[in-house]
């Protein structure tokens, strides 16, 4: 271990106590292995050096050598300004200080051979170079400083304290000297071997100092494999320690209900995809150590009866189970839609939500104790304290994002004995890259193909001034028999404004489709849960043709014979939004059409989300572009974008560096799960080293 490497960075050459300060404060230095793991984020080319006839205006920095010929001191409005002549054989050009001027004219040399580096002006008939970049041609030559200029992160908002990109350029010399560039290797031989993977050493070398274009590729490379490296194995560790630590319940029967509802009530024959998930499931809930698998699943790809099935398995080993969605809406749908099938299977079934009544809810509290409960479905009012199972087996969460993973191990301790199984479903579906990265201690099941029948929904983008037009085109559907959804983004549901125009919108479609021909339901979120609903099921059952709504209705509405959607300002939705709203129709055999409207004025950004849409129907197409849109913190909101706060590697660019990275720990994982093979000392240290710091860059040693 190079113990050195702790050293405080006060005792670093070139590091007073106020630069001491700055880099612990500004940029989290503490240590040089610190300083070490500061990596830069962009190069500029010094491989290339001009002639003074070759300079252009306007031109971003550019290295000359010649010499200075002689210095003068110009007056100015306050104070003088030093100028140096500095002359190559095609040319003459000036060299500009504000400040300093006396120690620099003391400390440079005339008629001796220079490099400059830096950005030029143009000034009166010359160019000149203020504060250029200087050193002596002998010096330059043996300096570390390489043909790619690294610039540091943060840098340029700290240049007017004095910490420079070229003070940083200069104290990361002095880590590599003191240091004497002896940084233990991280990776295992064959590994590096096997990847034709450059040295710790010589990575770290050329991340600071690059000597060409080709060593600074390799650093890169070798730097973001290993961050990615060390991350996927401690997710995949993590995965593995639970299974074999955490145990859980074991459901070895398929019974009487799951195959009663699989020969008698089967509404449709599964899909392939279906049916491989439910076998991933099974197996799962076979096994005895607990279940904790994500289930993603584009809109409408049926996710509901894998959930239901999933149950059954629960119900058949004399256990209860609880099924949670984010909406109240959507809690009476899975309700109402799983009713009637525990119904016919016998089953007892009960909803809870904020506005369950307090008989209600007492009934529920004292069912679920002594175990008469078999399935209670609900919103997080499932999470209360004092909503205690007898014995809770499978806990299914509806559209993970909303909850997060404080609420996913609430769920943990409504079991007895050991933690429930958990099944996390979401239809949002998350691109595999962030998937593995994000959710790497979860188990993944993908339904990536939909039920039979079903006809790509046809996306179109009209403006604002063709509403005639659009009206007619939904006359014409309604009078085919079909229904539509019209949305109007309301953000934030307290949001006035956003309101009025809902209440604006509506009002204009309830001329344009007047009573009692049309009827026309409308869902917001200023309504009670009870008017809601009502609302709701009206739709639902066909009562009316037009829903006008808030997003209220984004995530899992389910009526088949909606066959428009009509999204209104749709350049203020997000495209993962967009998606999940068109995947409120398409969802029967009808061709079904969304219709993005929008004003003239549209950003890029929106243009680009909305040929998007109009593009594709493909989810997860869908989620990389809004990934590359917007960022991954972004989309999986704060709570988990903490281990994407990756220092050298792009979740997004690097995609093939991650799914490598993830194969050779998996397989490293898979033949020595406790890191006990000789081979894999290097990485056991490492990873030792790692698990004792938050930053995974801490354990260079
Ligand atoms: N294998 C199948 N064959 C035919 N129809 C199916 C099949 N599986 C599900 N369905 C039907 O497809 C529709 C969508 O299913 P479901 O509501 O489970 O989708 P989902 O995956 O939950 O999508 P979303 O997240 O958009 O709600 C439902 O009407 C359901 O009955």
């Amino acid at each position: 271990m190079n113990t050195k490497l702790q050293t405080p960075i006060d005792y670093l050459k070139g590091v007073g106590p106020n630069r001491a300060d700055l880099l612990r404060k500004e940029l989290g230095i503490h240590t040089y292995q610190d300083l070490l793991n500061l990596f830069p984020n962009r190069y500029l080319d010094r491989t290339r050096y001009y002639k003074i006839n070759e300079l252009q205006r306007n031109s971003s920095e550019v290295q000359v050598i010649g010499k200075i010929t002689r210095f003068r001191e110009v007056a100015q409005k306050r104070g003088k300004r030093l100028v140096a002549t500095f002359q190559d054989d095609t040319g003459i050009m000036e060299l500009v200080w504000f400040r300093g001027q006396k120690w620099i004219k003391d400390s440079l040399k005339v008629n001796k051979p220079y490099v400059i580096f830096g950005k030029t002006n143009w000034y009166n008939g010359t160019f000149s170079m203020p504060h250029p970049e200087i050193e002596l041609l002998d010096e330059h030559k043996k300096s570390l400083r390489s043909a790619m200029q690294p610039i540091y992160p943060s840098t340029e908002k700290l240049t007017n304290k004095g910490l420079t990109n070229r003070v940083i350029n200069k104290i990361m010399q002095n880590v590599f000297l003191e240091t004497k560039h002896k940084f233990v290797e991280t990776l295992p031989e064959y590994l590096l071997n096997e990847l034709h993977l450059i040295p710790k050493n010589e990575a770290l070398l050329n991340i600071h100092f690059p000597k060409n274009q080709a060593l600074l590729a390799k650093a890169q490379f070798r730097l973001k494999f290993e961050e990615l490296f060390y991350i996927q194995l401690q997710l995949i560790l993590k995965n593995l320690i639970h299974k074999s630590k955490i145990k859980g319940f074991t459901f070895d029967k398929v019974g009487t209900y799951f195959n009663t509802f699989f020969k008698h009530h089967l509404p449709f024959n599964l899909t392939h995809a279906q049916k491989r998930v439910i076998k991933e499931i099974r197996s799962d809930l076979g096994s005895n150590a607990q279940m904790n698998r994500l289930l993603q699943g584009d809109v409408g790809s049926g996710k509901t009866i894998v959930a239901f099935m999933s149950i059954l398995i629960a119900l058949d080993n004399g256990f209860q189970t609880c099924l949670m969605a984010p909406t109240e809406i959507l809690s009476v749908q899975h309700y109402n839609g799983l009713l009637m099938f525990c119904k016919k299977l016998n089953i007892s079934i009960k909803i809870l939500t904020g506005s369950s009544n307090t008989l209600d809810r007492k009934e529920i509290h004292k069912s679920l104790e002594n175990g008469e409960l078999q399935l209670l479905i609900g919103t997080h009012a499932l999470l209360e304290d004092k909503v205690k199972f007898k014995n809770l087996g499978l806990a299914i969460i509806d559209e993970q994002h909303r909850f997060g993973v404080a609420q996913r191990s609430k769920l943990w301790h409504k079991g007895t004995g050991h933690p429930p199984h958990i099944l996390v479903m979401t239809a949002t579906p998350i691109p595999r890259t962030l998937a593995m990265s994000v959710y790497g201690d979860l188990d993944i099941s993908i339904i990536d193909e939909l039920p039979p029948g079903r006809q790509p929904v046809k996306t179109v983008h009209r403006y604002d001034n063709n509403r005639l037009k659009v009206f007619r085109f939904i006359r014409d559907e309604i009078d085919k028999g079909r229904q539509v959804y019209i949305v109007y983004p309301l953000i934030q549901e307290s949001e006035k404004m956003d309101y009025k125009d809902l209440m604006d919108g509506y009002e204009s479609i309830a001329r344009d489709f007047p009573a009692p021909k049309y009827q026309i339901s409308i869902v917001h979120g200023q309504m009670k849960p009870a008017d809601k609903d009502y609302e709701m099921q009206r739709f639902a059952k066909g009562e009316t043709q037009i829903m006008v709504a808030t997003t209220v209705i984004e995530v899992g509405v389910n009526v088949p014979n909606a066959s428009v959607m009509v999204i209104e300002s749709a350049e203020r939705f997000g495209l993962s939004q967009l998606h999940q709203l068109r995947g409120r129709v398409g969802r029967g055999a009808e061709q079904s059409y969304c219709i993005l409207m929008t004003s003239h004025k549209l950003s890029n950004n929106s243009k680009t989300r909305l040929e998007t849409m109009v593009k594709t129907n493909d989810g997860f197409e869908i989620a990389e572009v809004d990934l590359k849109l917007r960022g991954p913190g972004d989309i999986m909101g704060t709570q988990q974008s903490g281990v994407l706060n990756l220092k050298i590697a792009n979740i997004i660019k690097d995609k093939p560096i991650l799914q490598s990275a993830r194969y050779y720990a998996k397989k490293l994982l898979n033949e020595d799960p406790s890191l006990a093979l000789p081979k894999h000392q290097v990485v056991l240290h490492t990873y030792k080293q790692l698990s004792k710091f938050k930053n995974i860059w801490n354990y260079i040693s």
